[in-house]
């Protein structure tokens, strides 16, 4: 569960990112956020994952108020975060496996364990016999799915994504558009922030609209 109740974040540039957001994205849903460029949906999710603090309101994840998280409990909500990037920032010097159980080795997983997680989510984003290979010699949609094994590895409740599609063509969108619908199905509560607007529309799922900060429409 995700919930913001009366967010604001001002950037000390001069910026209101977010204005007076409120919304609950409840366990197991999935939503679309979206928005013009600069309407604050990267901002958003970085409130969900600590990476920015609001500067008015509350945000809460599951059952933890994030305000009140000490400096030790960060890790924890994270590790109960899944997150996918436009450029899936993955390494170059390292295999698609590596890539993917980088989560669980800084979760202190043994090797077994680890190998055998990383292999069941290299086969849920259908990549099982690529696990040996650099990511450069993959195409850009395939590496978009090491992104998102990477990210569901170790089995997050919450998974968000930032323009998870941006430099995809429209049918490799779908196909990842897709795949956060299954790990949805599974219980997983999903946030995609998105431009593509016909992508979304078509996919019929809440759709929370942020224009300059501000939430202009849900549903
Ligand atoms: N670290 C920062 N410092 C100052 N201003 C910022 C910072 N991050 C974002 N902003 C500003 O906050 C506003 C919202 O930006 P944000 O990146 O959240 O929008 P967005 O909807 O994700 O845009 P895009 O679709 O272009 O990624 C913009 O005016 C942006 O310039």
């Amino acid at each position: 569960m995700i919930q913001f109740e009366h967010v604001s974040k001002h950037y000390d540039e001069g910026y209101d990112a977010l204005k007076d957001v409120s919304f609950t994205l409840n366990t197991g849903e999935l939503a679309f956020l979206t928005g013009h460029s600069g309407a604050g949906k990267s901002t958003l999710l970085k409130l969900v994952m600590l990476m920015e603090q609001p500067t008015a309101g509350h945000v809460q994840v599951g059952d933890q108020i994030l305000g009140k998280l000490g400096r030790h409990d960060i890790p924890f909500l994270r590790r109960s975060i899944g997150v996918v990037f436009q450029n899936h920032q993955l390494l170059f010097d390292r295999s698609v496996f590596e890539n993917v159980a980088l989560p669980l080795q800084i979760c202190g997983y043994s090797p077994a364990d680890a190998a055998r997680r990383v292999r069941a989510a290299l086969d849920k984003v259908g990549l099982l016999n690529r696990e040996k290979m650099n990511p450069r010699a993959l195409s850009s949609g395939e590496q978009q799915r090491v992104g998102i094994a990477r990210a569901i590895v170790h089995k997050p409740k919450v998974l968000l994504a930032d323009e998870p599609t941006g430099n995809l063509d429209p049918q490799l969108s779908e196909e990842i558009m897709r795949l956060f619908e299954q790990f949805n199905r599974v219980g997983t509560t999903v946030l995609i922030a998105s431009h593509d607007l016909s992508l979304i529309r078509s996919m019929r799922h809440r759709m929370l609209t942020l224009k300059s900060g501000r939430l202009i429409a849900d549903g």
